[in-house]
């Protein structure tokens, strides 16, 4: 089957349900009248349809499975059960993919009575063709619904598939990742406003040199290490930007955020 006769479903129609739409059907070849979301709350469907216009939407849970293809559990970790308890029947062409932290494929198939299901960590810039995603399935999944997972994730960017021990880790660094770089792009912003630069081109230069430094590491594929020595000259700025930063406790901040994040997402799974 081609992307342009592909279902997907959504169940849940929330953020993240909202940015792998737009980039499934931006980049992968998804059509807007292929797509179908459910969600209890009407405001949500319409924010998805304004979104994606064409697109369909249900309140009905089960319609989803019934009329997709595949079918993205797209709900909060703590809905889970409540998403599981509205379906009756999953027919056997429908693939179940969960993007929900925390929720391990154990409990997966213990809620969906399927083994058409695979675990998956995106993160928000599949909105933009630019996704960092992880996933993960079990060991008697068909050889196609990992292709298939694959081939829909990389529409939206990057995507590895890990051992589902480390999806925690995964959910910590690039799920969560986003936010961690959003404040890193604000707080460079501001510092540009506080030495007289307008916000506009302060914003525009944290977020680009963010970027550059991201494409940098990716297309060189050099160590960060040795990339930031060459940025710091002997005795000049940098190295007394880097001092500040190392007596901040910058890098322990980092580590410590992300390992909080992936210990939440553990956290998630256990209720
Ligand atoms: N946001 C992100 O960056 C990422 C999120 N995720 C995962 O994606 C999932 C969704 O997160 P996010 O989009 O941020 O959350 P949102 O709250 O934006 O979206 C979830 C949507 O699901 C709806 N919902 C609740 N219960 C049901 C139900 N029984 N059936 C159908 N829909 C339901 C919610 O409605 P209502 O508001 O009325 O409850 C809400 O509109 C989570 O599991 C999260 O872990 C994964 C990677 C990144
Ligand atoms: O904050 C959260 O729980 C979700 C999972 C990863 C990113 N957002």
């Amino acid at each position: 089957m081609t992307n342009s006769s592909l279902r997907v479903g959504f169940i849940g129609a929330g953020q993240m349900a909202l940015a792998m739409a737009r980039g499934f059907v931006d980049r992968g070849g998804i059509a807007p009248q292929s797509i179908l979301a459910s969600d209890p709350y009407p405001e949500a469907l319409q924010r998805f349809e304004q979104s994606i216009p064409g697109c369909n939407t249900t309140d009905d849970n089960q319609a989803v499975i019934d009329e997709s293809d595949v079918v993205i559990l797209a709900v909060k970790p703590q809905m889970m059960h409540e998403a599981a308890e509205s379906i009756s029947d999953i027919p056997s062409g429908c693939l179940l993919i969960s993007i929900a932290a925390g929720i391990t494929l154990p409990k997966l198939t213990e809620l969906f009575p399927t083994t058409r299901i695979v675990r998956v960590m995106p993160n928000t810039p599949c909105l933009v063709g630019m996704a960092a995603c992880g996933y993960s399935a079990t060991s008697d999944i068909a050889p196609e619904d990992i292709e298939r997972t694959q081939q829909l994730l990389e529409s939206t960017g990057v995507a590895l598939q890990v051992p589902e021990k480390l999806l925690d880790a995964v959910t910590g660094l690039s799920g969560s990742g986003p936010a961690f770089i959003y404040m890193l792009i604000e707080a460079m912003s501001d510092a540009g406003v506080r030495q007289g630069l307008p916000r506009n081109i302060a914003t525009q230069l944290a977020a680009q040199t963010v970027k550059g430094a991201a494409e940098m590491v990716l297309a060189t594929g050099e160590h960060p290490g040795a990339l930031k020595d060459k940025v710091t000259s002997p005795g000049g700025t940098t190295i007394a930007g880097v001092h500040v930063l190392e007596k901040a406790g910058f890098r322990g901040a980092m580590i410590d955020a992300i390992s909080a994040a992936a210990a939440r997402s553990r956290e998630l799974g256990l209720d």
